[in-house]
């Protein structure tokens, strides 16, 4: 089985002269522990893409399986539990709570989850600890850099031990040292976690890291290498 199974996928937007296909017809699937990049121009329907398949948006057309599970079709609660359990999100502008913590931030997936309060913390440290932020649990993401709020972010994603991680331009506001350092963290734990990733990215120091390379060109698949 594959981890994400994605077949004859499309999202339309608005409808009639004005719609846009902003995907059409994509079908891919992508292995446990693989690192599939996902690039294309702006535009080209990466975000579309991601979204689908992380369950923040509905299909037009086709179907999306995650670790087994149905994506298309499933109703709101089911895509609530699939996201908090089986997929971890980073986006590009690092989406942390300002008013919160590092330490906090990464445990809200775990108190989504209802953990218990003492595994919790224990794995919030961990997690910290992983991405080299051990020191910083306390301090909140407006006394962070750029850099290490992603590495938070990142945390935040795995706190439920996901088996796809989805990221959507992870390095975009980042310098090109800073946005190495993640795709470097990245890889590792994907290779330590057996997990599966899709980042979408125009960072060629991400699609070097990758081990499969997807390219879309105005929703289509063009290129798989
Ligand atoms: N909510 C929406 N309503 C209408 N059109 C949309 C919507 N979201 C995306 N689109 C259109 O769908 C197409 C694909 O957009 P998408 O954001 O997936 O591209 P992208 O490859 O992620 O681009 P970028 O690299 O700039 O983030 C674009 O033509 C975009 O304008």
């Amino acid at each position: 089985m594959s981890v994400v199974e994605v077949s004859g996928l499309s999202r339309d937007y608005g409808a009639g002269e004005r719609v846009v296909h902003a995907l059409s017809a994509v079908s891919f699937t992508a292995e446990k522990g693989e690192l599939v990049a996902v690039r294309g121009r702006s535009g080209a329907g990466k975000t579309t893409l991601l979204n689908l398949i992380g369950g923040l948006d509905r299909p037009t057309a086709g179907s999306i399986a995650v670790a087994g599970r149905a994506v298309t079709g499933a109703d709101e609660s089911d895509l609530l539990e699939l996201r908090r359990d089986t997929i971890g999100f980073v986006f590009q502008s690092f989406g942390l709570i300002p008013i919160l913590s590092a330490a906090e931030n990464v445990s809200i997936p775990m108190r989504l989850a209802k953990r218990e309060p003492a595994a919790r913390d224990e794995r919030v440290s961990v997690l910290l600890e992983l991405v080299g932020l051990g020191g910083q649990a306390n301090q909140r993401p407006g006394e962070l850099s750029g850099g290490q709020q992603q590495r938070v972010a990142l945390a935040r994603a795995l706190a439920n031990d996901p088996d796809l991680l989805i990221a959507d331009e992870p390095t975009g506001q980042l310098d090109s040292d800073t946005g190495r350092a993640i795709m470097d963290l990245l890889r590792a734990v994907v290779d330590a976690r057996g997990m599966t990733a899709l980042v979408a990215t125009h960072d060629p120091n991400m699609i070097d890291r990758a081990d499969r390379v997807l390219t879309l060109r105005d929703g289509r698949l063009v290129e798989s290498l």
